[in-house]
């Protein structure tokens, strides 16, 4: 079956998400695109939290959020329990954020990083594994209230 990802920005992040979202495609998974819809000036909270409402009621299993750094957006998504965003500037991260983290949403700055560098931080995050094991609890104690 075709995983969907939901995938956000605001303004700064607009064509980065346009650019991801194709790459989506070509990977075999579904976008669910959040807007927002051009780049008319708008409020990062706002695109995280329709992300965050979508993975929790689970339209989809994994997101995408791009502002301008990354920074703004990966604040309001991490306020949410079961959200788990890494902000991420190169593919190890990407990776890491997946190993060690089981992140479930990839954050990246629309006005930091190049589209080829997010094409393959997009690319680790969907494809490698969470490492489990001594990572197990560690993730666990993020979800403690
Ligand atoms: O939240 C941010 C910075 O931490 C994002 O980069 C925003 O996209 C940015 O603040 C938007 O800036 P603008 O000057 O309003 O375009």
């Amino acid at each position: 079956m075709t995983e969907t990802i939901a995938i956000a920005s605001d303004h700064a992040g607009f064509a980065l998400k346009g650019v991801l979202k194709l790459e989506l495609e070509s990977l075999g998974y579904a976008p669910l695109d959040l807007g927002t819809d051009d780049t008319a000036s708008v409020d990062y909270p706002d695109y995280a939290e329709k992300l965050a409402q979508a993975i929790k009621a689970g339209k989809a299993s994994r997101g995408i959020l791009v502002c301008g750094t990354g920074i703004g957006i990966s604040i309001a998504a991490n306020r949410h329990r079961e959200i788990r965003a890494a902000l991420c500037q190169d593919v190890t991260t990407a990776r890491l954020s997946r190993e060690h983290n089981d992140a479930n949403v990839l954050v990246l700055g629309g006005r930091i990083v190049g589209e080829e560098v997010a094409k393959g931080c997009l690319k680790a995050f969907l494809e490698t594994p969470f490492a489990g094991g001594r990572h197990e609890g560690r993730v666990a104690k993020l979800a403690k209230p």
